[in-house]
């Protein structure tokens, strides 16, 4: 196998994942910007999660909104439940990994938080769990997801599914979404 000649498929891919995206999630993009706007203006906060690389996403995000994307400014209320790692070996070891979200979901979110669950397939019981918690305390329950959106379809409003089923095909499309929400709640609330 030339490398060369992989990365250049891996490219090819990548740019077909990317048009194939940016028509179809103008709408969910918009509606989760504006929800976002909506509880940090209210004094709410944004809570990510999620697993393997999508964990490292909910970090990555989490700190661009407290700490700045591009923009000095205020601080932007967030949080990624990927991060404390006494509370997710306890709860693992005591409860079941799959309560590892949801269980700080139920010390942490108030009425009017945002949660925003990563998962490519859509079908991880943590990130499920949890979104369920959410929405059943009064969180507005939201998710980036892949393939055909999973279970996460029908717990999430918004849901942004990227249309492939490539893991890394899906999580570069999650943080350049991301990545787009950090840049629009900045401009709407840091400039
Ligand atoms: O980053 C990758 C693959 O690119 C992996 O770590 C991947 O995130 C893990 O396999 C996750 O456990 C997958 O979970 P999910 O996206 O289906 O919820
Ligand atoms: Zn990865």
């Amino acid at each position: 196998m030339d490398p060369r000649q992989f990365l250049a498929e891996q490219f090819a891919d990548h740019e077909k994942t990317v048009a194939a995206t940016k028509t179809m999630v103008a709408d969910a993009f918009a509606q989760l910007a504006d929800a976002c706007t909506v509880a940090l203006k209210s004094g709410n906060k944004i809570i990510f999660f999620g697993n393997g690389g999508s964990a490292a996403d909910a970090q990555h995000l989490a700190a661009e909104l407290v700490v700045r994307y591009r923009l000095n400014g205020r601080a932007l209320a967030a949080l990624a439940l990927t991060t404390d790692t006494s509370i997710l070996t306890a709860c693992s070891n005591d409860f079941s990994y799959d309560d590892i979200f949801a269980r700080q979901i139920e010390a942490l979110l108030r009425p009017g938080d945002v949660v925003i669950g990563i998962s490519t397939s859509g079908n991880s019981p943590n990130v499920l769990k949890a979104l369920e918690a959410a929405r059943d305390r009064g969180g507005v329950a939201t998710g980036l997801s892949g393939r055909d959106g999973g279970k996460m379809t029908g717990l999430c409003d918004p849901l942004i599914v990227i249309p492939s089923n490539v893991t890394a095909r899906i999580q570069e499309m999650h943080i350049l979404i991301g990545h787009a929400l950090c840049d629009v709640l900045e401009q709407r609330l840091r400039a």
